[in-house]
């Protein structure tokens, strides 16, 4: 059992299968500890089984597949430091196993598909990420792991993302919009007709006005930059290096974009790219560039996605310690009396 915490920060971490959230929660733990955090994975939440999403012919994807009544009672109940009696998805057998116990904990993630779907749920959440890859490289990523560690061929693994897609852009993709950070991971731009998917441009939309969250920036706040590091500081082989920053308006929201398209040569090097950019809520001068590289054989560390998913999780933490800062602790007790 873990210390009973005084405040529950909720985060959510949304994105298809194979998108990466695994990835993402490993680097979480590193910048919270693994005691201070429970993982929720909503699969959880399926009400039909695999047999019976097949005879009512639906997707997991689909709500009619899942309860988002008992989500919401659950994440909100584990909000206000109560134990739930969590259900169980068996991804090996597809079917539902007995519940388990889950108790509350500093940090508590709720991953998977859909964390920002029901209205009730998003409203719970202190942070949001949503991992928005493109579907090139979803194939590209979903071919390389299926094939080679699941055993599935080309075509399986086609027909199984072209069986989903009517649903991921029904109930899926929508949920990015409520996101407070989304992390795009497109093919690069520096290569003509790349078919090849091992160079990726990452883009990180951050939503500007959310209470507490501080966009990082790109040498001038505001400002739009084209920025190409290579030379004398950061050794780039081909196709090199560009990043970029500027304002955008994402679903009708101000946002600030910042990209990295290409590959870092090494790892140590991103400390010059670090040092120009800003509001980074690092607690020391370097923090982002060593927890990188402490972690060099995740995927997509040697590009934008390892780089801004560390960000990310940076302003994670900023959100929780503000949170159950003395101040907002104080605040939060007035308000409640
Ligand atoms: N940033 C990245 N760069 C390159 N490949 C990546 C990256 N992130 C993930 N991948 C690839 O995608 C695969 C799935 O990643 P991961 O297990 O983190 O995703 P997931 O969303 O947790 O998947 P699932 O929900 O199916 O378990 C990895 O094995 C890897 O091949
Ligand atoms: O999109 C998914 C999230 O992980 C899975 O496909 C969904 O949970 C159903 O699982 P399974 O395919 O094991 O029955």
């Amino acid at each position: 059992m873990t210390n009973k915490p005084d405040r529950v920060v909720l985060i959510g971490v949304a994105g298809d299968s194979g998108c990466g959230k695994s990835t993402f929660l490993r680097r979480l733990a590193d910048l919270f500890g693994e005691h201070m955090m429970t993982v929720i994975c909503l699969d959880d939440y399926h009400s039909l089984d695999r047999k019976q999403r097949k005879e009512v012919g639906v997707t997991a994807l689909n709500p009619k597949a899942n309860n988002f009544d008992l989500m919401y009672e659950q994440i909100k109940a584990l909000k206000e430091g109560k134990s739930i009696e969590k259900p169980i998805y068996n991804h090996e057998t597809g079917m539902i196993d007995p519940p388990e116990t889950v108790h509350p904990n500093h940090i508590v993630v709720i991953e998977g598909l859909h964390p920002m779907y029901d209205e009730r749920v998003r409203s719970l959440l202190d942070f949001s990420v949503y991992l928005d890859i493109d579907d090139e490289v979803k194939i590209a990523w979903k071919i390389q792991r299926d094939m080679a560690e699941r055993g599935h061929t080309y075509e399986d693994v086609l027909a199984a993302i072209n069986s989903r897609r009517p649903d991921f852009e029904a109930y899926i993709d929508p949920q990015k919009q409520y996101a407070d950070v989304v992390i795009q991971i497109l093919p690069t731009k520096l290569i003509p007709n790349d078919t090849e998917r091992k160079v990726l441009r990452v883009r990180l939309v951050q939503k500007e006005g959310v209470e507490g969250f501080e966009p990082a920036y790109l040498f001038d706040e505001g400002s739009t930059i084209d920025w190409i590091p290579c030379g004398r500081k950061l050794t780039c082989s081909y196709p090199g290096i560009r990043l970029f920053y500027g304002p955008d308006s994402y679903y009708g929201n101000p946002v600030s974009v910042l990209e990295v398209d290409g590959q870092f040569d090494r790892l140590d090097e991103v400390i010059y790219i670090e040092s120009h950019l800003s509001n980074l809520s690092t607690k020391y001068y370097g923090e982002l560039t060593e927890l990188l590289l402490k972690h060099r054989e995740y995927p997509g560390s040697a590009n934008g996605s390892g780089l801004f998913q560390v960000l990310v999780g940076l302003k994670m933490r900023a959100t929780y310690e503000k949170l159950t800062s003395p101040d907002a602790m104080l605040a939060a007790k007035a308000g409640s009396n």
